[in-house]
């Protein structure tokens, strides 16, 4: 039994790994990632410049997921790229994602202009996605924007590119996303982020549990996992055979990453479990995972990728 995948044509020895902003903001973090039983890593999304992010308590554990508005704090894009420049170095045989975030297209763009001119080998995940900054749109929520977005990356980047989207909620959304995603070279599809502006309550004080944006934040953990499996079963369903999907949104143990894998993900990403476990996390979940699929037979994930039955 091997969790081996392949997605793009870049080969990982575990079909899993972090979800962007979870343990991977600093060099310490990302080396503890780089260190565990992950197939990859990819960075917290990155701006041009470093952030601070919203006031403070902006996170907070809840009984089945976490509440987060953290408003893309980062140490900047150089200290993402260098990081991944020295990884390549010193850690050949690994492939990583770098991900971006930018506040506008300008930056976006500028950000891949570097990479693209930039020794960086891996694979790049723009991610549309943010909930949490003040005045700022979802992107993904804006399917002109997304059209904008990606005929002015396609025009010059010729480096794997993914996308980061929220989740959607009506079937004729799914026909539209993907009917504008199948007109680029996508290299893949990352769903879902958090469940944008969700609010949760401390009843004893009568109060919001985070600071920003008057409590509201994104959602992760258990309460996401049947909006997370819809969303990579309906992508996949429609994109072009060509783009890979990587699941993300409601895992916490290796029955969940078979569920995402057999709605059609080729990698899958952990982000709230990641947050409480830590990077140990990955050799509960692979021994999990080894254990259902040797139950059932399966010798690679390519045996039960995207091959979810119906009634
Ligand atoms: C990049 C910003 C994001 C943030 C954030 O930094 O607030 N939180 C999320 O749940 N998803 C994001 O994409």
């Amino acid at each position: 039994t091997t969790l081996k995948t392949t997605l793009a044509g870049y080969k990982f020895d575990n079909c899993m790994m972090n979800a962007a902003g979870i343990r991977c903001a600093t060099v310490t973090d990302l080396a503890g990632l780089r260190d565990s039983r992950a197939g990859s890593l990819v960075t917290k999304s990155a701006t041009p410049q470093p952030r601070d992010g919203n006031p403070e308590p902006r996170m907070r554990g809840l009984q089945y997921g976490c509440i987060n508005s953290m408003g893309l704090p980062n140490h900047g894009f150089d200290y993402y790229l260098n990081f991944l420049l020295e990884e390549q170095k010193s850690h050949p045989q690994q492939t990583n994602f770098m991900s971006i975030a930018g506040t506008t297209l300008e930056d976006d763009l500028s950000m891949l202009k570097q990479i693209q001119e930039s020794a960086f080998a891996g694979l790049t995940e723009l991610n549309l996605s943010c909930p949490n900054v003040p005045g700022k749109p979802q992107v993904g929520y804006d399917f002109d924007a997304v059209e904008r977005y990606l005929t002015a990356v396609f025009a010059f980047f010729k480096k794997p590119l993914g996308v980061k989207l929220p989740p959607y909620f009506d079937l004729m959304h799914f026909d539209q996303i993907t009917a504008i995603l199948n007109q680029y070279p996508l290299a893949f599809v990352n769903s879902i982020n958090s469940v944008g502006n969700g609010l949760m309550i401390d009843p004893e004080s009568e109060t919001v549990l985070i600071k920003p944006k008057g409590g509201f934040g994104g959602i992760g953990g258990a309460y996401i996992k049947p909006t997370a499996l819809a969303n990579v079963r309906a992508l996949a369903q429609r994109l072009n055979p060509g783009i890979a999907i990587i699941g993300t949104g409601g895992v916490q143990n290796g029955m969940d990453i078979f569920e995402h894998i057999l709605c059609g993900a080729s990698m899958v990403q952990v982000g709230t479990q990641l947050g409480f476990e830590g990077p140990k996390i990955f050799n509960r979940l692979s021994q999990e995972l080894t254990r259902i699929m040797a139950a059932k037979g399966y010798d690679s994930i390519a045996d039960f990728r995207g091959k979810l039955k119906t009634l």
